[in-house]
């Protein structure tokens, strides 16, 4: 394996922090040459000691002079760079070989596309680029040749489980497992109350709030449904969904032979990670083996889309097409934003979502505007929303 240098966008976050992990362990193989968070200076430059990136961006430009004088402070050559365009530039020039999307919701998209565009590997964990804009990262990376290595659980252990990682004649289905949630099982009654300290805490995965909030309204399985609809080409109806809580097999693939392949392992994103720095060889990554006798039983069941309308939701979307992805994932980030904050109910998401699909009918996604426009309008429309839901 050649040594590669990877940006991690995203650095400070649990994705950022499970790659940085895998790449110490390869320092002949690997190494950070880029870093990138949102605000968080502090972590940034604690990395920055750590792993000694050539490159440290931070994306709000407000936060640029802190980052040059805790870099300089810190006695580091790291060059320092500040907003989304810097970051852009970076991704697609000569500072990195991979690029690891780790960046949370639609804020990702940009640099996503730029390393697509750059024909960059592409170790792709922001899903949500795909939702907004997923024919538009898909064609980039096939235009420019980029090789996008999936890091969702779900959707890495697909492409491990498929002949050079592409569905080919014999595949009949994919299917995606569910930890369910930490609310798996309930009413939908029993969910007026959650606080989001209850839907954070993630039975099985440890990750940052939004992604685990995802997890808990099933939205997160829903995105999960369109990103591996853009990743394998896909349709709805072969696409499937099981929950199965103790989250050791992440996907199956069923062919038409009456085969089905599963990718287990324990719950934990450095294998993924490492499964998308080495590919096709194999690297360790600190994940120790699965142990089948000590956990001693997989369950699987059906997801319950009446009490978890998300999933439902974003099925509708991908059947409606054009923006309605776009829509969903933008009302989603807002609704889940304004839940996390305390303003609204846990149940005030997917009502949210639903009368923001409803409000903005699919239209044509043929550019990057044309997508930035779908998520404005329903960031707006969701925004507006909020005060109706507002908690007493
Ligand atoms: N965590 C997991 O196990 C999994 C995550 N994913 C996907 O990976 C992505 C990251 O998830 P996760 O690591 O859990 O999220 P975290 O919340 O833990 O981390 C988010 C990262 O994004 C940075 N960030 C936030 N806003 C911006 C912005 N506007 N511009 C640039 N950087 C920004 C944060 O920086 P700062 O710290 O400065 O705010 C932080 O580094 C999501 O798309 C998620 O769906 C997919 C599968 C599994
Ligand atoms: C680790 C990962 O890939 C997450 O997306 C995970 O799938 C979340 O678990 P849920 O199955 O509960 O959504
Ligand atoms: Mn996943």
């Amino acid at each position: 394996m050649k040594r590669q240098r990877v940006a991690v966008l995203g650095a400070t976050g649990s994705i950022g922090s499970s790659a940085l992990d895998v790449i110490a362990r390869h320092p002949q193989q690997l190494s950070a040459s880029v870093l990138a968070a949102g605000r968080n200076v502090d972590a940034l430059v604690a990395l920055c000691v750590q792993h000694r990136p050539a490159h440290a961006v931070i994306a709000d430009p407000a936060l640029y002079g802190a980052l040059c004088e805790a870099l300089r402070a810190a006695g580091l050559s790291t060059h320092a760079h500040a907003g989304d365009d810097a970051l852009c530039a970076l991704v697609a020039g000569d500072a990195c070989d991979s690029v690891v999307a780790a960046i949370v919701g639609a804020a990702g998209l940009d640099s996503t596309l730029a390393a697509a565009r750059a024909g960059k590997r592409l170790l792709l964990a922001n899903k949500e680029s795909l939702v907004m804009a997923g024919d538009l990262v898909m064609a980039a990376a096939r235009q420019a040749g980029a090789c996008i290595l999936p890091i969702d659980s779900e959707h890495n252990a697909l492409f491990q489980c498929l002949p050079d990682g592409r569905v080919s004649a014999g595949v009949e289905r994919l299917v995606l497992t569910a930890s369910g949630g930490p609310f798996r099982g309930r009413d939908r009654a029993s969910l007026a109350s959650i606080t989001p300290a209850q839907a954070v805490a993630h039975p099985k995965w440890s990750m940052g709030p939004k992604i685990s909030v995802d997890s808990a309204t099933l939205m997160n399985k829903g995105l999960e449904v369109i990103e591996a609809h853009h990743l394998f080409g896909l349709g709805n109806d072969r696409i499937g969904v099981v929950v199965h809580p103790q989250s050791l097999v992440h996907a199956l693939v069923e062919y038409t032979d009456g085969s089905t392949l599963a990718q287990l392992g324990l719950p934990d994103m450095r294998t993924a990670l490492a499964v998308g720095f080495a590919w096709p060889a194999r690297i360790p990554s600190g994940v120790p083996p699965l142990d089948l006798i000590a956990h001693g039983r997989l369950d699987f069941e059906e997801p319950d889309m009446d009490t978890f309308a998300c999933l439902r939701l974003a099925r509708q979307a991908l059947d409606a097409g054009g923006s309605a992805p776009t829509v969903l994932n933008a009302a989603n980030e807002v609704a889940v934003s304004a839940f996390l904050q305390g303003r609204i109910a846990f149940l005030s998401i997917p009502a949210i979502v639903e009368s923001a699909l409803a409000a903005l009918p699919p239209a044509e996604i043929a550019s990057l505007e044309a997508a930035r426009e779908a998520d404005a309008q329903a960031r707006h429309h969701a925004t507006q929303a909020l005060p109706r839901h507002a908690r007493a």
